[in-house]
């Protein structure tokens, strides 16, 4: 059997235009489409379009014209795609054993500024076919559309917190979301209060990753980074270990852990950086299926 098959890019569903304009680092969805003698077949995966692709570093190709065997399995024999499939499908496993034990439950992300609640938030809403929220961007629209950078700015960071705690209460009477939480969540009490209606993941990420990622997308959204003297990375790097220091052990509350280090090295010694967010996405479910069925 013969079979041609293309890929193509579309915009993708948790694609938020907003807040990739306030974050750069887009996300595309790569949909391949196969057609044999039964049908028409697609599959999806969401991709960021500068990504480095998957774990294997293989380089993403967009399109690919082959011929095939028989098997699906053939289907995927395409490099760098095969790697990206292979994560995507584990994910969507996952998801469905994971999603009737969370039976409702809103998972809340926590962790450091540019740890990647935002990021995998997202891939991990998608996959259980929950609703992503990110507790930011609701506390910009209750203050009446202004920034978190111009709140901080007009009104304070006392006024900042009191908000972002009436956001998460309100957030904790609402069933099947992914919420990814402002990185100072956890220092208030009552935001764990609110938080336990869920099950929270503690993003745990190198403090040296986080100031890469940062500083390669900038301070502008961030104001807690903001009034360092220095290069962009070391500007981060500086505050971000501050406030890491301040926050002790604050993220250690949370019901799941998820370390990027260990991910790293369960894989074989890979880079924390090029680390996929299906990958990490895969392993908060593994440690959310840990905690519940203890
Ligand atoms: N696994 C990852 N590898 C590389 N870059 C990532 C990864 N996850 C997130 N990023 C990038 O890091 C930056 C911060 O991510 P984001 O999801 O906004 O973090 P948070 O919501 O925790 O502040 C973004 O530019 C994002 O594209
Ligand atoms: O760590 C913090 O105190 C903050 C993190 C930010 O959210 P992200 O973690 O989404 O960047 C945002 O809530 C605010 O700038 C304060």
């Amino acid at each position: 059997m013969e079979a041609k098959f293309l890929q193509c890019i579309q915009p993708c569903k948790w694609m938020d235009t907003e807040k990739l304009m306030r974050k750069p680092g887009g996300f595309t969805r790569v949909s391949q489409k196969t057609m044999d003698d039964s049908g028409v077949q697609m599959m999806f995966m969401n991709v960021q379009s500068n990504w480095r692709t998957s774990v294997h570093h293989k380089p993403l190709r967009w399109q690919i014209s082959s011929s095939l065997k028989n098997s699906q399995g053939s289907l995927l024999e395409s490099g760098g795609i095969s790697a990206l499939l292979d994560e995507s499908f584990v994910l969507k496993k996952k998801s469905a054993e994971v999603e009737p034990i969370l039976d409702g439950r809103c998972i809340y992300l926590v962790g450091m500024m540019g740890s990647g609640k935002t990021t995998i938030g997202r891939v991990l809403s998608e996959a259980l076919n929950y609703s992503f929220s990110d507790s930011d961007l609701l506390l910009e629209e209750k203050v009446g559309g202004m920034s978190v950078a111009e709140i901080f700015k007009q009104h304070g960071e006392g006024f900042f917190r009191d908000k972002e705690t009436e956001v998460l209460k309100e957030l904790s009477m609402m069933h099947r979301r992914v919420i990814s939480t402002g990185g100072g969540v956890v220092i208030r009490p009552i935001n764990w209060k609110h938080m336990r209606s869920g099950v929270s993941v503690w993003l745990d990420v190198p403090v040296d990753c986080l100031a890469r990622r940062i500083s390669a997308v900038g301070t502008g959204s961030r104001p807690l980074l903001h009034g360092e003297s220095g290069d962009a990375y070391s500007k981060a790097l500086t505050r971000l270990s501050t406030l890491l220091e301040e926050r002790g052990e604050a993220y250690a509350n949370a019901n799941a852990r998820v370390s990027l280090e260990s991910i790293a090295s369960k894989l074989g010694n890979v880079k924390v950086d090029n680390l996929s967010p299906v990958a990490i996405a895969i392993e908060v479910l593994e440690q959310i299926e840990s905690f519940l069925k203890q």
